[in-house]
């Protein structure tokens, strides 16, 4: 089986969030499990590309619209990755140092135009086409309608929904740049009066998959706009929860951290690191230390955090620890408190994988009070390293998170509201003061088996399912 993921992002090469995790790790499992998965991607502008030297496989001409653009597409001269990576470059619109921006329509869209071209000219075609998100929501249609690519139609595509809070919308002016296609199915491509590339995809993929099954049924009624055509094609949706590289995510091995730790010897590495991060941060090692990984946006329920941070912090009873980038507005406020409650909160404004893993394995509790949370894979990462999480119930954090009063290993509150997240806060700071039940608690989950064998075999079944069904 030849499996070719369509992605914006995939670490190590290039990542925003989740969705790197995940394309840089998913298709390593799938070899494990017998498929030969490789991912197609942009060619950036970035650390990456810049350390590495590429050699061109397929070079040509694509057409958007009335304009013509060079593009090649590119691997690396060397094995330094597990997986197999093709890039496609076309310098007039990846080659960026971003990956996403405020108009990405002409980027992507010349982007997925491309790969579909390439694919074309493979003498050995690709079993399945598995897509990812937005950005790449219009090749299902592509190869679905247009002229050009109806060779490519016999070939099952699957669009993997890592967040339908974007769905890449841009208006029907821009049509145009699509190769051609029956007018008459232009439908196809609207939602709401809008070319709708997220909503394309789901209404053209054969199949179409969330990253939690608990996402997939809460996308039925809370899917910014698209409820009810989740609703209409619910027949062909199927959740599957997302896994983690385990060899990436192992505080056993990770050179990123200060001291490698198993569940063994759990007390002396968890402590060593936390040592490092309180006297990096300006925190005393002798309170708990709560941390938040993340996108400071809406969905993640950022902006309920500097309110938060603010009233649990009045007892100085804990510390707290910020990493993530975002909205300015909340950026800003999370900076302005640093001056109120020195000693005992600090936050990183920007992006470091690096620092990331050091809070993973140093600190106690790891906060996420999303509004939206697809599969999240911060928690995931903190139960490997021993880090309690504190989350609302909602997406893949309720599949993934069972609260200590349900028998369970974390907390979690209901609603994605200041009151709820005080409330949970302080619950877990109770229970850090029984200190056999809480080092009893972080031993067990780093225990908790959520590497991708289970999940990556699940994709694998249902590409089986497509084609022999
Ligand atoms: N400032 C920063 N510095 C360093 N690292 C940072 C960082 N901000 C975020 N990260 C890292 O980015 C990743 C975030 O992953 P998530 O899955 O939790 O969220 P995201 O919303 O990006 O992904 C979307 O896609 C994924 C994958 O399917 C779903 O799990 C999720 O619910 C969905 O919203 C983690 O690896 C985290 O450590």
């Amino acid at each position: 089986m030849n499996v070719i993921h369509v992605s914006a992002e995939c670490y190590p090469i290039a990542k925003v969030g989740g969705l790197g995790d995940v394309v840089g790790s998913l298709p390593k499992y799938q070899q494990e499990a017998g498929a030969n998965a490789r991912v197609v991607m942009p060619f950036y502008d970035n650390k990456f590309t810049a350390a590495h030297k590429f050699k061109s496989v397929y070079e040509s001409e694509l057409v958007l619209g009335e304009d013509i653009y060079p593009y090649k597409i590119l691997k690396l001269k060397e094995d330094v990755l597990d997986i197999e990576v093709l890039f496609v470059d076309i310098p007039e619109f990846l080659f960026k140092d971003y990956i996403y921006s405020d108009d990405d329509t002409a980027r992507f869209t010349a982007f997925q135009i491309a790969v579909m071209d390439w694919l074309l000219t493979l003498k050995e075609k690709p079993s399945i086409i598995h897509c990812h998100d937005h950005h790449t929501g219009l090749i299902p249609f592509m190869a679905q309608e247009c002229v050009k690519h109806k060779p490519l139609n016999g070939i099952p595509v699957i669009l993997t929904i890592h967040n339908a809070q974007y769905q890449g919308w841009f208006s029907h002016d821009k049509v145009h740049y699509l190769p051609a296609f029956d007018i008459k199915h232009i439908g196809l491509l609207d939602w709401d009066g809008m070319i709708n590339p997220l909503a394309a995809g789901i209404k053209c993929a054969w199949r179409v998959t969330t990253v939690s099954p608990s996402y997939i049924e809460e996308l039925q009624q809370a899917a910014n706009g698209l409820e009810s055509l989740l609703s209409h094609e619910k027949e062909k949706c199927v959740g599957i929860l997302n896994g983690i590289d385990a060899e990436v995510w192992n505080p056993e091995t990770d050179e990123f951290i200060i001291k490698n730790y198993s569940a063994k010897n759990i007390q002396t590495g968890k402590t060593a690191n936390k040592k490092w991060l309180c006297k990096e941060f300006g925190f005393s090692a002798s309170k708990p230390l709560f941390a938040f990984i993340g996108r400071l946006v809406y969905e993640k329920g950022a902006d309920l955090l500097p309110e938060v941070i603010d009233k649990v912090l009045s007892k100085k009873d804990c510390s707290i620890l910020i990493l993530g980038s975002g909205n300015p507005e909340v950026e800003s406020e999370l900076e302005s408190l640093r001056n109120k409650h020195k000693g005992v909160y600090n936050a990183f404004i920007g992006y470091d994988e690096k620092l990331s893993h050091l809070i993973y394995a140093g600190a106690d509790f790891l906060l996420m009070p999303s509004r939206v949370e697809p599969c999240g894979l911060n928690q995931l990462y903190s139960l490997r390293y021993g880090t309690i999480p504190v989350v609302r119930s909602i997406g893949g954090l309720k599949d993934t998170v069972v609260d200590v009063k349900d028998g369970g290993f974390g907390f979690s509150h209901t609603e994605a509201s200041e009151g709820d997240i005080l409330q949970t806060l302080n619950r877990a700071i109770e229970f850090y003061k029984d200190q056999p039940e809480f080092k009893k608690t972080r031993k067990h989950i780093m225990g908790i088996d959520h590497s991708w064998d289970v999940s990556a075999q699940q994709y694998i079944d249902l590409y089986n399912s497509i084609k022999s069904g």
